[in-house]
């Protein structure tokens, strides 16, 4: 499958995971990625594209802040974690930026800001106007009043917020970073025959089995989350790719077109309408 047509892309929606701007070792933020992160985002910008961040790491940055050892269980302990860990994640973000002369902008969503009308009007037009003036907004999880992410994982992970976003601002292009090359088989920490997929025309039940493999410690979705992302974006529009957030400087190059990562292609269903799928029963509660 050619890729060069990823060039043509114009409003990308990049994840970042826990895992990608964490230290495994330590839990400390990774700053080095960060700031490749932060370059790469500005850049793409620079070249006349729209572009939207979804960082996850609020938690994990919360809990080494703290000082806690393992990863927090109980909700109300991660939501007291994400409430520091958000704060200092934008703090660093924010100093990234000011090295390129920019500001960053950050918004905080839960479920009931896509499923009520006037807040979803309301997000959707604050991003329009943050993307009109080329802010590069951060988008994550409001973690402090929300349990979905936490309880459930539904709303929820990342991966799906990541999604939901790109539909909500019709994003032509979303890419999750990763701790992993992108789709396998089965989870390849657990199944070394596990065997690399690059490329996914449609997602058949059979696909979505595949990431039914554990989390990382620092990450919250696994690949099933991923899946269902893909699922969401592509319906939407939007082609989709999983890729390994190890060396940042590829989401360059898959806007480039250069076969990294696995990408689901998009097929607008015409008969997608976002809220309808945010009516499925898990959003309903
Ligand atoms: N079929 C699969 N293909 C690839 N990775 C898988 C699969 N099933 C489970 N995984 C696991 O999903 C992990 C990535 O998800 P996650 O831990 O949530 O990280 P992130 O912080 O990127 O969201 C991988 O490290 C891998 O162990
Ligand atoms: N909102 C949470 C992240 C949840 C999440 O999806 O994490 P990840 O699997 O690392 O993308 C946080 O900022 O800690």
């Amino acid at each position: 499958m050619d890729r060069a047509y990823l060039k043509d892309k114009k409003r990308v929606v990049v994840k970042i995971g826990s895992s990608t701007i964490t230290h495994a070792s330590t839990g400390n933020l990774n700053l080095l990625k960060m700031e490749k992160l932060v370059r790469v985002l500005i850049d793409l910008r620079n070249q006349g594209k729209e572009v939207v961040l979804v960082s996850s790491g609020a938690i994990a940055v919360g809990r080494t802040a703290m000082g806690l050892k393992e990863k927090p269980r109980q909700t109300a302990l991660k939501q007291a974690c994400a409430a520091v860990g958000q704060a200092k994640l934008m703090m660093v973000y924010q100093k990234l930026f000011a090295e390129y002369n920019q500001v960053p902008a950050q918004i905080l969503m839960t479920k009931y800001t896509m499923i009520n009308d006037v807040s979803r009007d309301n997000a959707q037009n604050t991003f329009r106007e943050l993307l009109n003036m080329g802010v590069i907004p951060i988008v994550n999880e409001n973690d402090t009043v929300s349990t979905d992410e936490l309880e459930f994982g539904d709303f929820g992970d990342n991966d799906t917020l990541s999604a939901i976003v790109a539909a909500l601002i019709n994003a032509d292009m979303l890419i999750l970073m990763s701790d992993i090359d992108g789709l396998y088989s089965d989870d390849p920490h657990n199944n070394p025959d596990a065997v690399y997929i690059d490329y996914v025309e449609t997602i058949t039940e059979e696909l979505e089995e595949m990431g039914k493999g554990a989390v990382t410690s620092v990450g919250t979705g696994g690949m099933a989350t991923k899946i269902a992302a893909a699922k969401i974006a592509t319906d939407s529009g939007a082609d989709m790719v999983i890729a390994n957030g190890e060396d940042i400087n590829i989401i360059s190059s898959i806007m480039e077109g250069q076969k990294i990562g696995t990408l689901f292609k998009a097929h607008k269903d015409d008969n997608f309408k976002l809220m309808d799928y945010l009516q499925t029963k898990q959003y309903k509660k």
